[in-house]
């Protein structure tokens, strides 16, 4: 991805899917600290409407970024996350709606992450803050005020943009019409916290971490990133659908018992090659504690208080075999949330939490339902 430029003034007429930047000020975090100068890289599709009251937002997963559309471009490995949903004619039709997808506060695609100059010109690395999904929705409100949209249509999201999805309308009621609220649940799990501290353990545990100040020497910690991608994507995918595809076989003509390897060996290897290319491991780590640390119980009296008294329109989404966000934290939402229309949205398939970014025709028909409530 290319570097944002440095003002948003002509965002509303740049070309579909061009990325830019604005600097949307202080940020203050739920740990107390500040961080003085955010700035929040994103693209737009689509028009913004006279009233500019038909944005749009959309909130990529922990690796994601702002690509939600499109083929891929320079320097990319893939098209968009949802390339087929959005777009002219599509669930998400950019005729009638003016779509913004920014990259997320903490990661590593444009906007303020550790892997960017503070105000001073240093690299964050490893002084940069414990931040929240909260303080990730402050930065995507202070992104739209920066940028003039007093009230969003929709917010839509899967996993931790989900999450985003869920603060969001807990949080900024006023400010967002309905949302999709897709793969997530109230708060971090038991098993969430025990894998992705696993996996934040195994990147620390490679020496070229340096204690997350490794962005000013030439090597980079790869291997512990590896690592962590490899355990992370056994819980993206399920267990009956690894072993259909790959059971104990070897991978081609290598021979395990020679110190060849296994097929899902070397599938994971490859899942963790294409992040390591393109993923900061000081990013991989912040965001990852921003899933440990997300709750939305936390200073509003236990999740049971915060969801019910949340009443923005919303559509709750799940997926069958999601091992990582079972279907029970859904059903909780759903039970809890005065807002939600028509009950837990049950996605059938045999891809695990990946499912919010494989079931394209199940997902088509959550986003179409989403901005029907935008519309009312
Ligand atoms: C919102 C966001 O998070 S967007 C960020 C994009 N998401 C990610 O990158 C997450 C990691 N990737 C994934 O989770 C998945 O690949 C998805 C969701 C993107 C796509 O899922 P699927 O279409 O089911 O792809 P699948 O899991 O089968 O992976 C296919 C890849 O594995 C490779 N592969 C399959 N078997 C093997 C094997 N035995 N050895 C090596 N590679 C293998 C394929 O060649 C293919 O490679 P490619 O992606 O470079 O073309
Ligand atoms: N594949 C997703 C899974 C986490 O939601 C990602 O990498 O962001």
């Amino acid at each position: 991805m290319s570097a944002p430029s440095e003002t948003s003034s002509d965002w509303e007429t740049l070309p579909d899917g061009q990325l830019t930047g604005v600097s949307v000020g202080p940020i203050s975090l739920d740990n107390g600290d500040r961080i003085d100068d955010v700035t929040l890289a994103f693209q737009r599709w689509g028009r913004l409407s006279p009233d500019r009251d038909n944005v749009v937002l959309t909130l990529h997963a922990l690796t994601g970024d702002s690509h939600v559309t499109g083929p891929a471009g320079p320097g990319q490995l893939s098209p968009g996350w949802w390339d087929g949903l959005i777009g002219p004619g599509c669930a998400v039709d950019t005729d009638e709606w003016c779509v913004i997808s920014a990259n997320v506060l903490g990661g590593c695609n444009g906007s303020t992450g550790p892997s960017s100059p503070d105000s001073d010109g240093n690299i964050w690395g490893s002084r940069f803050p414990n931040i929240t999904v909260l303080d990730q929705v402050r930065a995507e409100v202070a992104l739209m005020d920066a940028l003039g949209i007093d009230s969003v249509a929709a917010v839509l999201g899967g996993s931790m943009g989900g999450a985003r999805s869920l603060e969001w309308v807990i949080g900024f009621p006023d400010r967002v019409r309905s949302a999709l609220i897709l793969a997530v649940g109230p708060r971090a799990t038991a098993d969430q916290i025990g894998t992705q501290t696993t996996q934040i353990a195994a990147i620390k545990a490679d020496p070229h971490w340096r204690g997350g100040d490794y962005h000013a020497t030439p090597d980079r910690p790869t291997a512990g990133l590896g690592i962590a991608r490899r355990i992370a994507h056994m819980y993206y995918r399920s267990e009956p659908e690894l072993d259909s595809r790959f059971a104990n076989q070897p991978q081609g003509e290598e021979d395990p018992l020679t110190g060849g390897r296994y097929a899902v060996q070397s599938y994971l290897e490859h899942q963790a090659d294409k992040l390591v290319a393109r993923f900061d491991a000081g990013s991989y780590v912040v965001l990852s504690e921003v899933l440990n640390h997300h709750d939305v119980g936390r200073n509003r009296g236990g999740t049971r208080a915060a969801l019910q008294g949340c009443h923005v329109p919303v559509v709750i989404g799940g997926i069958t075999s999601d091992r990582l966000y079972p279907l029970r934290t859904q059903a909780e939402l759903a039970e809890l949330m005065p807002g939600c229309v028509g009950g837990l949205q049950i996605v059938h398939s045999d891809n695990g939490h990946d499912g919010f970014l494989t079931e394209f025709d199940a997902i088509a028909d959550l986003l179409k339902r989403t901005l029907e409530l935008a519309r009312r």
